[in-house]
């Protein structure tokens, strides 16, 4: 078995699993947001009145913090009062962060783990080992009743990485050229294992850049077997847990390999994730908007690679750049390190944890034919603002040094 099947033929008390089969595992955790807390509720009064362990749900206000408009004002409302019914104590509902990076953040997330969440990019988590997915609130509705939930078994894709990223290349860029090759529709429903060289050597933040991009191929889920450095992240929680492994002659369906030695930036074009060129072919195209931050991009590490090109330096007078740590935790360490001085001082908008203009719903909403460099994960038509607006996603070097040139720039 691969690194998946292992996993969900723990969840699911079987010595085996293969592609195909339905299973019904036992959920480890399970967490939904601002937005997606309500419907769950709603489905799940229908079916029950007491959840199956209060300690084992967590949930996170992230897509509109504060309130934006007095529906999302309601929601949270409702959200508040469900909590309190049902005793559940994991709840960080003042802007305490994205649930992606809260999550890990928090010490909830480790190997061999099934999470499920109500948000698609939640198969995050694959970064530290874990069978991690994204449903809907009826899904969902169903797990907060028994903790249990049905699941098809994926067919695996196996993408081997190897060589050294330069300069001003990172882990998003390494996904974006993935996306390119496999295209958005590429890998749906399928279960993305990693491996290589250049994943054993990446650090936390790159690992869960890529695995929470998966789901812009389609996955279902995608998985790393933790390294050095995911280890050592775990071990600060003090809680024990296993790693688990592919068996040597573990089966995948299809076989990828890429070497990425010789890359540079990649971009992604509108109005589809995998329209990626490489950087230096839509250089000079003019910005209206960068914005830094997201699940995919949004942690400190990210934010040091932009503030270092940022640093003495000014942001373009036609540019707004919006900057929004993923979590607390990042944005008091970017103070504390003097990367948010940096911003101001450059001329950035810096805002609240939390997903910010990631989906368009405030802090940055996109007017007519704007254009906008973003670290984010989505480039769909609309997504951030007016249809007849234009998103570019990149690296935050790449953002960084765009919004100081008004056009799209790289940093090399
Ligand atoms: C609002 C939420 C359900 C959605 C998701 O599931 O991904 C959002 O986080 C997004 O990135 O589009
Ligand atoms: S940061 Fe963006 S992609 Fe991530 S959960 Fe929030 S809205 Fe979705």
């Amino acid at each position: 078995m691969n690194l998946t099947e292992k996993i969900l033929a723990k969840a699911a008390n079987k010595k085996e699993v293969s592609p195909g089969e339905i299973i019904k595992v036992n959920v480890d955790l399970a967490m939904t947001h601002d937005g997606t807390t309500p419907p769950t509720i709603k489905s799940f009064k229908k079916i029950s009145n007491k959840v199956w362990d209060p300690d084992r749900i967590v949930i996170v206000y992230d897509h509109n913090v504060p309130p934006n408009n007095i529906g999302a004002a309601e929601f949270q409302k409702v959200t508040q009062n469900f909590v309190k019914e049902q005793g559940i104590k994991n709840f960080y509902n003042h802007g305490e962060g994205i649930c992606h990076q809260v999550l890990p953040e928090k010490g909830f997330v480790f190997p061999g783990m099934v999470i499920i969440g109500a948000d698609s990019h939640t198969c995050t988590y694959g970064a530290f080992g874990a069978f991690s997915t994204g449903v809907g609130a009826t899904d969902m509705a169903v797990i907060f009743a028994t903790g249990k939930t049905w699941l098809l078994v994926p067919e695996s894709y196996l993408i081997e990485i190897n060589g050294s990223l330069n300069k001003y290349v990172t882990a998003k860029d390494v996904i974006l050229k993935i996306i390119g090759k496999i295209k958005a529709k590429g890998a749906v429903y399928k279960s993305i294992e990693f491996k290589g060289e250049t994943i054993y050597k990446m650090n936390v933040s790159g690992r869960m850049t890529m695995c929470n991009m998966v789901v812009e191929m389609g996955a279902k889920n995608g998985i790393m077997v933790p390294n050095k450095k995911t280890i050592k992240y775990l071990r600060k929680f003090k809680k024990s847990f296993r790693i688990y492994k592919p068996d040597k002659d573990a089966e995948y369906e299809k076989e990828f390999y890429f070497d990425v030695s010789n890359m540079g930036p990649q971009v992604a074009c509108p109005h589809n994730v995998d329209n990626v060129k490489p950087v230096y072919k839509v250089e000079g195209k003019h910005i209206d908007q960068a914005f830094l931050g997201s699940c995919t991009n949004g942690r400190i590490e990210d934010l040091r690679i932009a503030a270092e090109i940022l640093k003495d330096g000014k942001i373009h007078e036609d540019v707004r750049m919006i900057v929004v740590p993923a979590s607390k935790d990042v944005y008091m360490k970017a103070v504390k390190e003097g990367i948010i001085e940096t911003f101001i001082k450059a001329g950035a908008i810096v805002c609240n944890p939390g997903c910010g203009p990631c989906l368009g719903a405030h802090m940055g909403v996109l007017g007519p034919k704007e254009v906008c460099i973003s670290t984010s994960n989505r480039n769909f038509k609309g997504r951030m603002g007016d249809p007849t607006s234009k998103i570019y996603l990149a690296n935050p070097a790449v953002v960084a040094k765009s919004a100081m040139e008004g056009v799209i720039t790289s940093p090399e």
